[in-house]
Parts: structure tokens; sequence; C-alpha cells
């Protein structure tokens, strides 16, 4: 089987998160996730959550569902690098994306979520699509959908092909040769600590030259932002006129009327590039905006997050422990 599903940003000049929609239970009821390269738990609001930090979201209510199944003693606790986090009880439930049915998915319902999640109208949860072994259930840790539903997809993979400020597509089991140009390079992936993780050859500021060199970095639908090591990221704001580290942010920031280099990723051979407007996240005054290339801190790889999707086709291999990038 293959399936198809739109990927919306939000907010729509932001793009600071993509969702899409996800079909639970039965009757279904329909959410809107967030599709996390980056972790590796399907959860959901609830009507189990204190109304308190519920403030538009739809929640998914398993009562209201036929084939819903506690999975007794089961708890699940997530926390992210942002300090967002999220926790509950799991159930077994049919979940459908894109026609593609899993009739015993691990749910996890929430019973709590942070200010973060309470404050984002947008989506209802997050579908993880980073491998099992990141999953938190516990006693026992729960399959992903994608990796429960892998032996019926007409291939072993998934493309990302998200949009700047536009609906863009997650397609399961199939590449859509018309999505992209020229060819599609892939490079191997160790999932060992669950993430998809590549090593880069080298970046490029703008026309400036090309300069190799291993950047080891996750691929991160979760992410908003292109996080870099601090090196990479000053030689890029050092051709922004006007950018700043800003004090208060702890973050780069440039004049909203600043030119943008483009930003250019090698993998391999292949030149992948973002162009100078892609860099722009967004407005923090009259004047300032922030720049969507941020350093990485003390994290020990990089995040290819939105900012470098966005500008791509991506091509996750799970068959082939490999990930593929397009120009489009
Ligand atoms: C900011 C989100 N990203 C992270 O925290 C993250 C980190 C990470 C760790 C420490 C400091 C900064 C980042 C490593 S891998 C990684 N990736 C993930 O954790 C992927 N899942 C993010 C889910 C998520 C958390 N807050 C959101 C707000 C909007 C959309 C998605 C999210």
């Amino acid at each position: 089987s293959t399936g198809i599903v739109a990927a919306t940003p939000f907010p729509a000049e932001y793009d600071r998160e993509y969702v899409a929609p996800v079909s639970l239970g039965t009757p279904a009821q329909e959410l809107n996730l967030i599709f996390d390269t980056g972790s590796s738990d399907l959860w959901v609001f609830s009507t189990s959550m204190p109304a308190a930090q519920v403030a538009g979201q739809k929640l998914y209510n398993p009562s209201g569902s036929s084939t819903s199944a506690v999975l007794w003693g089961h708890t699940w606790s997530i926390q992210y690098g942002d300090g967002s986090r999220s926790s509950g009880t799991v159930v077994n439930e049919l979940v459908t994306i894109g026609g593609i049915s899993y009739a015993s998915q691990a749910l996890e319902i929430a019973n709590g979520v942070s200010a973060q999640f309470s404050q984002d109208p947008a989506s209802s949860g997050l579908l993880g699509l980073g491998f099992s072994i990141l999953n938190t259930v516990i006693p026992t840790s729960q399959k992903t959908w994608f990796d429960n539903v892998l032996p019926t997809l007409a291939a072993p993979v998934f493309t990302v092909d998200l949009k700047r400020a536009a609906p863009g597509t997650y397609t399961f089991g199939a590449i859509d040769a018309s999505s992209y140009a020229g060819k599609i390079e892939y490079t191997p992936i160790d999932n060992s600590n669950g993430f998809w993780r590549l090593q880069a050859s080298g970046y490029q500021v703008g026309t400036s030259p090309f300069q190799p060199t291993t950047i080891d970095a996750i691929a991160d639908t979760g992410t908003t932002l292109l996080m870099l090591p601090a090196a990479i990221v000053k030689a890029y704001y050092a051709q922004v006129p006007g950018s700043q580290l800003h004090a208060s942010y702890g973050a780069y920031t440039f004049p909203c009327s600043a030119k943008l280099p483009s930003f250019t990723f090698g993998i391999g051979r292949y030149r992948g590039v973002i162009p100078g407007a892609f860099v722009s996240y967004g407005r923090i005054d009259a004047t300032t905006c922030y720049g969507g290339i941020q350093d990485q801190g003390n994290l020990p790889f990089s995040i290819f997050g939105d900012i470098l999707m966005k500008a791509q086709v991506v091509v996750f291999d799970a068959g082939r422990t490999r990930i593929g990038f397009a120009a489009k």
C-alpha cells in the first residue's frame, strides 16, 4: 500500500511546525498531529486532560471508540529539548494515515502536557517517525506506526516534502518522481540512538567556496530551525550586515531589511541549497528578525530541522537504512 497526507505549516507565515491529519478509532476521530522524525511516541490530547491545559485542540475520546483497548499498566512520559513535555496512559487503537490502517497501534493518551503544547492550538499531539528504541512507554516500549505498517508498504520508505508557507506532503510507501528535480542523493544513516542520523560533507555560505567538513546531524521534522556548530553559524552571519548574537534571546538576529545569503549543505558530492529567504524565521519587533540558523550549543549533533527540510525532498529509507535528498 501507499498513502499520502498534506503537511500544513503553522502559524502560516512562520512555519514553526507542520501538522498532518490522522484518523483514530471507530467511528473515526480525525486529529491534526505533528509528524516528528526526531521522536518515536504517538501521543494525543485527550478527554482525560484538565480543561486548563486545553485551548482549542481537538481531543481524542477513547470511550467514543469501539476499537480502543486499554494497555493495562502501561504509562509514558516524554521531555523534549525545549523543555516541553507530556505524559499519560496507553491504549491499542485503529490508526489510519492516508488510507493506510494499523488495527492495534499503541496510542499514547495524554493526561498532562506542558504550556508549550497547551498554547499551541494547531496540534493535538505528535506522531513519532524516529526509530522505536526512542519510545518512552513503560514497562514495554512500543513500536511507531511506521514500523508497524512497514511490511504492508509498497516500498519501505516515507518521503517528506515540506514547503515554505504552503502545504506540502508526507508520502508513505512511495517516492513521487514528479516532486523533485535531478536525482536523489542517498547517504547511510546511523539509527543506533533512534535518530535518522547522517554525516553531511560540508557547507557553503552564499557564493563563497564550499568548505569540506563532516557535519554529524539528525534529520528532524520536529525541530523548526537548522541548528549547526558555532563556527559554521558564525561564518554564516558574518555575511549578514547588522546581524548579532542577541544577548537577551541567546540567538542570532538580523535586520529584517537584510538580504540573506543562501546556505548550502553537502551530501557526498550533492549540494543542497537553502535559499536565503528561507533563513528568516520571523519578525521579533518592527525591524528585527530571528535567524532560522542557530547554534547547536552543547548538543553532540547538528539538527537538520524544517528550515532545511522545506528546501528539499527527503526520502527516509528504512529498508536500506539510508536517507536521500533531492532539489525541487
Ligand atoms: C525543539 C525540539 N527539538 C528538540 O528538543 C531536540 C533536541 C534538543 C535537545 C536539547 C536542546 C535543544 C534541542 C535534540 S533532538 C530534538 N528533536 C526532538 O525532540 C523532536 N521532537 C520535538 C517535538 C517538539 C517539542 N516542542 C515542539 C514545538 C513545536 C513542534 C514540535 C515540538
